[in-house]
């Protein structure tokens, strides 16, 4: 390299901003899950840094609940190399708000310290539900149950927000909606993010990265850089990408969902 150049590199170099090694906030290191003699998942490593959003699609019984259940807590995980955050919150693809209890309530169920109506306002507010506070749990809709079920998670601030198929049973136009709502709040409260899906689609349109499990082993991971409004253009080429890592043979178009596809 020539004196010129080199000097041109190093004074560059110095208007960078240094490089900071992040902490993941999530970190598995060989982690494996038995069930009697099955084992379920095999010697998994897993690193999920502050706020980034991954997706994580797999065939039916690949082990993407047991994997967010030991990210959860839920989940025997004794003797296991694992970091996960002090602050997480689970969304179900059902919404398991407690009947008995106003929608405010459902949303403050657990919480600490003062201006427990107002947090919870703030936060049903924020999914366009400031006006149902006072509203039983049976009288939502399913939209507007999944959306009270993120302002329960979100109203605690978690560093590490796990999503178990929760648009797998709204509606095409609804799950759109809630692909918009969950974006903005994740952009607001930037936690990180595992979202289990079957959905290609919607893994591609979501997330940083996308992983694919297939039984107990982490079979692909794709990085998608582009921003979320323009990966159009990059859909198709993921899909076939990934439904090949599934094993399953793309569809001639429209979107094509792993829940249909096995069925
Ligand atoms: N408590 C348990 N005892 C025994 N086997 C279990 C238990 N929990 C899960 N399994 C088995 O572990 C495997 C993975 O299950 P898991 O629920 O993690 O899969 P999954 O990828 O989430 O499937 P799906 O998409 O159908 O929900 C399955 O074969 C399941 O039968």
């Amino acid at each position: 390299m020539d004196a010129r150049r080199g000097f041109l590199l190093a004074e560059a170099a110095e208007h960078l901003p240094p490089v900071v090694p992040v902490e993941p906030v999530v970190r598995l290191r060989d982690f494996t899950r038995r069930f009697g003699e099955n084992t379920i998942i095999h010697g998994l490593d897993l690193e999920i840094a502050p706020g980034e959003f991954i997706a994580l699609l797999g065939r039916s019984g690949s082990g993407k609940t047991t994997l967010l259940r030991t990210l959860a807590g839920l989940d025997d995980a004794r003797g296991q190399d694992i970091t996960v955050p002090g602050s997480r919150a689970v969304v179900y693809q059902d919404a398991r708000l407690l009947p008995w209890k106003k929608v405010w309530r459902n949303v403050a169920l657990g919480l600490r310290g003062g201006n427990v109506r107002e947090r919870a306002e703030k936060a049903l507010s924020e999914v366009g539900l400031g006006h149902r506070l006072d509203a039983w749990p049976l009288t939502l809709s399913g939209g507007e149950a999944q959306r009270t079920a993120l302002a329960r998670a979100l109203v605690r601030e978690p560093q590490l927000l796990l999503l178990d198929e929760p648009f797998a049973a709204l509606d095409a136009l609804t799950r759109i909606r809630m692909h918009e709502l969950v974006l903005s709040l994740w952009r607001a409260h930037a936690p990180a993010v595992l979202l289990v899906t079957h959905d290609v689609d919607e893994a591609i349109a979501l997330a940083d990265r996308v992983l694919v499990l297939d039984s107990g082993r982490i079979v692909a991971e794709e990085r998608i850089a582009a921003p979320r409004g323009e990966r159009d253009a990059l859909v198709p080429r993921l899909r076939d990408t990934l439904l090949g890592h599934l094993k399953v043979a793309p569809s001639d178009g429209g979107i094509v969902r792993l829940a249909s596809a096995r069925a």
